[in-house]
C-alpha cells in the first residue's frame, strides 16, 4: 500500500531515509529550509552538500512548504539535528492531528534541558503515536546500498508496522523494540564513545586498547541508561552494541571524526569547523556529565572526556580514569540476582 511520508531536514540522514521510502514506491516529500537545495534536489535528483555520490529517486519531492507537507503526511520522520529539534517541533504542532505518526531519527539530548527528542515529541497534545529509530546507520552507506539494520522502537505496534512497511527493502531491515527509552539513550550516548574512540585511534592504540575502549562504554552507557529506566537487554542488539560498533570504528561517522582531529593536534573548535556537520555527541557529553554528576553516576571515560575537551586537561586523562577507576566488575547486568556481577 502506498503511504505520505514526510521527513523534516534536508540533511544526510533525512536525504537517505526519503530516499529508501520514495524507492519503496511511497509518496514521499522532504521538508528543508534551504531553497537552493530545494532547488538541486528537484531539478538534479541531488544533494550535493550532505549526499553528494547518491542519485535519488526522482520521486522524491524536496520541499520548503512545512504547511503543505504535513498536512498530507500520515507519518512524519524528524531528522533535524537535536539543537533546532524543538524549535521545529513546535512549529508543526498546530497542524497535527491524532492519526499522524512521528519518528524522531535524532541522537541528542535538547540542549536547553535534560531531555530526549522523543519527550519533545510527546508534550504535542495532538497524536501519541510516537516512536524512535535508531542503529548502525551511517547515512553515507544506506544511501550506498550497503545491507543495514535499524530498530524501531515504540509502545504503539501501529508505529512499529508502519515504520517497517515504509523502510524494509532488500538492503534495509527494520526490527522493532518496546523500550524506546534505552534505543534512544542508546543512540544518544554512543555518540560520546565514538569521540572517545576517534581519540584513541589519533593516538594510534592498538586494538586491545580498542576493544577495552568500547567494552566499557558499553558498560557505562547501560549503567547511566538503566538509571533512566532503560532495559540493560536493549544494549546488546543494533541500537546498542551495533550504533557503538559502527561509529567508534568509522571514519565516516563526524563524531568519530571530532575526537580523531581532537587526537591529532586541532582544537574543538576547528574539529567542529571542518566537519561542517552535525557531531551531537558534544552537546550530549555536557548534558550526560551534567546528569551523572546529579544522579551519582559512575561515568570515567565521559568525565575524561568532558575534562579534556572542556577543561583542557591532557590527554592522558582519558586512559588514566579507565585504568584507576572504581568499577571491579566486568559485566553489572544479568538476568537473575545469584549472578548480578558475572
Ligand atoms: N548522518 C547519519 O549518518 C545519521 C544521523 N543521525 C541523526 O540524525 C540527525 C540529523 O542528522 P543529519 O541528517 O546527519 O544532519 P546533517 O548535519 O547532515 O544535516 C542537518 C540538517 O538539518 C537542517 N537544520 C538544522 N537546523 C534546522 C532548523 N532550525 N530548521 C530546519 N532545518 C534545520 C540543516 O539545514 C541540515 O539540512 C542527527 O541527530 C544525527 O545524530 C542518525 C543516524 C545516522
Ligand atoms: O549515528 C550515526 C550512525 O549510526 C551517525 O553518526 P555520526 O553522527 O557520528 O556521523
Amino acid at each position: 500500500m502506498k503511504h505520505s511520508v514526510c521527513v523534516l531536514g534536508g540533511g544526510s540522514f533525512g536525504t537517505a531515509l526519503a530516499n529508501i521510502m520514495a524507492n519503496n514506491g511511497h509518496q514521499v516529500s522532504q521538508w528543508m529550509r534551504n531553497e537552493d537545495q530545494v532547488e538541486e534536489i528537484n531539478l538534479t535528483g541531488l544533494n550535493s552538500r550532505y549526499l553528494p555520490n547518491a542519485p535519488l529517486n526522482s520521486e522524491l519531492l524536496a520541499t520548503s512548504n512545512l504547511e503543505q507537507a504535513i498536512r498530507e503526511s500520515d507519518t512524519i520522520f524528524v531528522s533535524i539535528p537535536s539543537k533546532s529539534f524543538e524549535q521545529v517541533v513546535n512549529k508543526i504542532e498546530p497542524l497535527l492531528t491524532a492519526d499522524k505518526m512521528l519518528i524522531s531519527t535524532t541522537k541528542g539530548f535538547n540542549p536547553n534541558r535534560f531531555e530526549l527528542m522523543s519527550d519533545i515529541l510527546r508534550r504535542n497534545p495532538s497524536t501519541s503515536k510516537i516512536g524512535v529509530l535508531s542503529g548502525p546507520n551511517l547515512a553515507k552507506e544506506i544511501a550506498a546500498g550497503q545491507i543495514t539494520g535499524s530498530v524501531i522502537a515504540s509502545p504503539d505496534d501501529s508505529v512499529r508496522n508502519m515504520t517497517i512497511d515504509l523502510l524494509k527493502s532488500p538492503t534495509f531491515r527494520v526490527y522493532e523494540s518496546h523500550d524506546p527509552t534505552g534505543v534512544e539513550l542508546a543512540g544518544a550516548l554512543k555518540n560520546i564513545y565514538a569521540i572517545v574512540c576517534g581519540l584513541a585511534k589519533a593516538m594510534q592504540v592498538g586494538e586491545n586498547t580498542m576493544a577495552m575502549l568500547m567494552t566499557r562504554s558499553l558498560a557505562e552507557m547501560s549503567r547511566f541508561a538503566v538509571h533512566f529506566g532503560a532495559n540493560p537487554m536493549t544494549f546488546l542488539g543494533l541500537a546498542g552494541m551495533g550504533d557503538l560498533i559502527a561509529t567508534c570504528t568509522s571514519p565516516l561517522s563526524r563524531n568519530y571524526r571530532v575526537g580523531f582531529a581532537v587526537g591529532s593536534g586541532k582544537t574543538l573548535d576547528n574539529a567542529i569547523e571542518e566537519i561542517g556537520e552535525v557531531a551531537e555527541g558534544v552537546n550530549t557529553l555536557r548534558m550526560v556529565v551534567g546528569e551523572a554528576h546529579k544522579h551519582g553516576l559512575y561515568m570515567p571515560l565521559a568525565e575524561g572526556l568532558s575534562k579534556l575537551l572542556f577543561e583542557n586537561a591532557e590527554l592522558k586523562i582519558l586512559v588514566g580514569s579507565m585504568m584507576t577507576g572504581d568499577q571491579k566488575w566486568d559485566v553489572e547486568f544479568a538476568t537473575n540476582e545469584e549472578n548480578k556481577n558475572v
